[in-house]
């Protein structure tokens, strides 16, 4: 399983059971991980080039991109987003009595992962906890965070001197949910009041779900196999559809209908999960329907005869749901980011400026929804989160269907071939401490 013999400090597995889940710990820090993002106009190509550093994303994209940061002063919003979260997090452990340092380290900008798990290191620290700011299981929003880790610690040498472990997904936490439902209940209300002004207090109204696109490549990879098999089997499709049959979708399936269970006042409404912000070349295919073509989409088709609709049903309701839509034209189109943790550069921009724009040309009206941010729901299911790890908390709290997610993944979890044909160290896997080609 774990070849210790490059980790001769500790066995990183020692109390894991078969489901994944980690015996408690006595952890003496935590790591805030997050992806970084520029701090001024200067940062703006460097930090892009790291993000996409041998990942095959078209130049015209990165242009694109860049744009965005600039019309924001090239400063992302994340970085004072994790710094708010940082503080918020140190405020509630030490309201719980719980003495531990709360460091950060991002990804794709400084303060990077390696430095601060050097400054870790040399403040005496030998046993870290990491939370990201990333709640669902993929390449990207998992198994990277444990490749950022595995790297760093291979480029410090700190390999086998500081155990670095990670906290599950928290997608279906109900400190993440929480805050979602709480924003959609305000946003139906705010939608439903500005269309009774307009004269339209009946107008029909649609739900977008909307989460980052992945290749469907890494959405078929996502969690562990046995999960997806098992989709699979209960929706009869192939997964990397958008329809939920890979892990990362029903996830988000999952999360979506346990918010609505959370907000009565939306029964009825149609709603779909959508994905933006894709960024790969034309030809790789990428989880759809984008948000702005399903928003064109819905506006088009007369209500309940729609190409979504029909696939839906044959789905089994899996791509529109709800009964609202024969209720005439739609009016407007209430947007959920239950993807993100924070209102960052993909929020701000693809879905504040250009989903809203697309919206509003077809006479919808709109509202986006806050994402978890540093709401005190969420701060505090954070925290429960890593009171489990430390065995100060019983019981692992989840709500949807899946049950709370593992603490160390599945080997080849959520799995990417580098383009060199190797695959990069881990952490928090059963297969850790891997760099060795595998196809
Ligand atoms: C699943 C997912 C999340 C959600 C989970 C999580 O939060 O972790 C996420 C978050 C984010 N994505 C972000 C920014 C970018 N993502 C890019 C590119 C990509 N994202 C991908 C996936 C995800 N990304 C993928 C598969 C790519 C292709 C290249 C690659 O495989 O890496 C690019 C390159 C240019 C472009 O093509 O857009 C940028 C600039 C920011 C920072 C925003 C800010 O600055 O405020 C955040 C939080
Ligand atoms: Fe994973």
């Amino acid at each position: 399983m774990t070849d210790t013999a490059q980790n001769p400090g500790f066995d990183p597995l020692a109390g894991v059971d078969e489901n994944g889940t980690m015996a408690a710990k006595d952890y003496d820090s935590i790591l805030l991980a997050s992806f970084g993002g520029p701090e001024g106009q200067d940062d703006v190509i460097p930090f892009l080039r790291n993000v996409t550093a041998g990942r095959g994303i078209p130049d015209e994209r990165l242009e694109e991109v860049a744009t965005h940061y600039r019309a924001n002063g090239g400063i992302s919003p994340i970085n004072e987003q994790n710094r708010a979260l940082l503080e918020a997090l140190r405020t509630e452990l030490a309201a719980r009595g719980i003495d531990l340092p709360v460091y950060w380290g991002n990804r794709n900008w400084e303060p990077y992962i390696p430095q601060t798990l050097e400054q870790i290191y040399a403040d005496g620290h030998r046993k870290m906890l990491t939370v990201a700011t990333s709640a669902y299981s993929s390449y990207s929003s998992c198994r990277q965070y444990r490749e950022d880790l595995g790297m760093a610690l291979r480029s410090t040498g700190l390999e086998g001197k500081l155990e670095a472990d990670k906290i599950r997904q928290y997608f279906n936490h109900p400190g993440f949910v929480a805050p979602f439902a709480e924003g959609l209940s305000a946003g139906l209300a705010e939608i439903r009041a500005e269309l009774a002004a307009a004269g339209r207090a009946d107008g029909r109204l649609h739900i977008f779900f909307a989460t980052h696109s992945i290749p469907t490549s890494d959405a078929e990879a996502a969690g562990p196999r046995p999960v997806a098999a098992e989709l699979q089997e209960k929706t009869g499709l192939a997964p990397g559809e958008g329809n939920g049959a890979d892990v990362y979708s029903a996830q988000h399936l999952d999360v979506a209908e346990e918010i609505l269970r959370r907000v009565p006042e939306a029964a009825g409404i149609e709603w779909s999960l959508v994905y933006q912000s894709r960024s790969g070349a034309p030809h790789v295919p990428w989880l759809e329907p984008d948000i702005n073509d399903a928003i064109e989409q819905l506006a088009a088709a007369p209500a309940g005869a729609d190409e979504n609709q029909r696939e839906g049903e044959r789905r089994g309701e899996r791509a529109t749901h709800g009964e609202g839509s024969d209720a005439g034209p739609l009016a407007g189109v209430l947007v959920v980011p239950l993807g993100f943790v924070s209102d960052h550069m993909e929020v701000m921009w693809d879905l504040d400026t250009e989903a809203k724009e697309t919206a509003e040309n077809l006479g919808l009206a709109f509202r986006r929804t806050p994402t978890p941010g540093t709401h005190p729901a969420f701060v505090s299911g954070l925290v429960d989160i890593v009171e489990e790890r430390l065995g100060r908390r019983e019981g692992r709290a989840a709500v949807g269907c899946f049950g709370a997610w593992n603490d160390v993944c599945a080997p080849n979890c959520c799995v990417k071939v580098m383009r060199d044909g190797t695959v990069r160290p881990t952490v928090a896997a059963f297969d850790s401490e891997v760099g060795v080609p595998t196809r």
